[in-house]
């Protein structure tokens, strides 16, 4: 695959110049759904994904076959203060398990007929602890961009990425505080499970990240506090925009890295929904500040792209619904 982008700017400019969803198809799945045998609005918000689905495929009556699950791993420096309740091996030691089918994610990719790639981005040489700078320079991040961007097989017609990279919620919440303000407190979490003294220090990390980068550009943001896996998770969001693939958002972490792009270009996340509402207590504030409204909520906090995987079948029922049911006309069923 040759590069997209030599450089942050070009990759803006992608985003700028990314397809916005096809009204002719909005349009005409909007009129089947209108004809189809059901009360009007009884299917609710499924009725909303299924026109939202069709309008990004271009297609009035569309199907999902070829569903995708990319995982992306990274280690953080910022691990070396203590922000997380699990040792920094264990991004290494989850890659293992993901590739031997063992992990959670493995197995809802299964059930929903997902494949699932895996990518470990240069696990043994972790990103810079960001208090005391950024984690990555420009060139690193554009090297993550890349292969996210790289990584989305441009067959596939439904994309959820995921991530595993110990530390990675203080990553998330310093991106969140950087992009929308406020009290880093009020965007720490409990992540893997620290106790409430290990929040208040990620609270305090985050403040120093803040302080140690001041840059306050949507990328530059990406790039002093992401990890590798989240800035791919960006590059990957932002692939699938230009080739008109929507995309199930995941958690906290997921979520943070979408933001990046939606701050760097208005609607970029228009072909994304939220697949569901992490129990990282952050999670729903940043959904608010984006505008989007979760599919799911099962009090999960795990990433690995497991909420948004939960809801492939969601969106799959949606889609299935909207292309299989029969008109009024075709039933013979008597409108109101
Ligand atoms: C065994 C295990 C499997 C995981 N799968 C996802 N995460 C999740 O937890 C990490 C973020 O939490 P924190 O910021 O507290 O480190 C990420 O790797 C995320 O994907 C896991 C964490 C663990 C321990
Ligand atoms: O919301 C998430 O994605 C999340 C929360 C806690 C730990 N890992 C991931």
């Amino acid at each position: 695959m040759t590069a997209a982008f030599s450089s942050i700017s070009e990759f803006k400019s992608v985003l700028t110049n990314a397809p916005n969803p096809n009204q002719k198809a909005m349009r005409d799945a909007t009129a089947h759904n209108g004809q189809l045998t059901k009360p009007p609005s009884a299917l609710g918000r499924l009725e909303d994904i299924a026109i939202w689905y069709a309008s990004w495929r271009g297609e009035v009556t569309p199907q999902i076959e070829n569903p995708q699950v990319i995982i992306f791993a990274g280690n953080h420096g910022v691990t070396a203060r203590g922000v997380s309740a699990f040792p920094a091996d264990v991004t290494a030691q989850m890659v293992m398990n993901f590739q031997h089918g063992g992990a959670a994610i493995n197995q809802l990719a299964k059930t929903f007929g997902a494949k699932m790639n895996v990518h470990a981005l240069d696990l043994d040489n972790p990103t810079q602890d960001f208090t005391k700078g950024p984690a990555m320079s420009a060139d690193e991040c554009l090297a993550a961009l890349q292969i996210g961007w790289d990584a989305v097989d441009p067959e596939t017609d439904l994309l959820v990425t995921g991530e595993m990279g110990i530390g990675n919620t203080t990553s998330a919440a310093a991106i969140a505080c950087a992009l929308f303000g406020g009290e880093p407190s009020t965007w720490v979490g409990k992540g893997t499970g620290v106790d409430d003294a290990g929040v208040a220090l990620k609270s305090q990390v985050v403040s120093d990240g803040l302080a140690a980068n001041t840059d306050r550009d949507p990328m530059a943001i990406l790039a002093a506090f992401g990890g590798r896996e989240v800035v791919a998770m960006a590059g990957a969001i932002a692939r699938a925009r230009v080739l008109s693939i929507p995309v199930i958002l995941d958690g906290f972490i997921c979520t943070a890295a979408a933001a990046c792009l939606e701050s760097a270009q208005l609607g970029a996340l228009d072909h994304c929904v939220a697949g569901h509402q992490s129990d990282e207590q952050a999670h729903i504030k940043l959904l608010t500040a984006l505008n989007k409204k979760p599919l799911l909520a099962l009090d999960m906090r795990l990433g690995e792209g497991s909420g948004a995987a939960l809801a492939i079948g969601i969106v799959k029922a949606a889609v299935a619904c909207h292309s299989g049911m029969a008109t009024f006309a075709q039933a013979g069923v008597s409108e109101g």
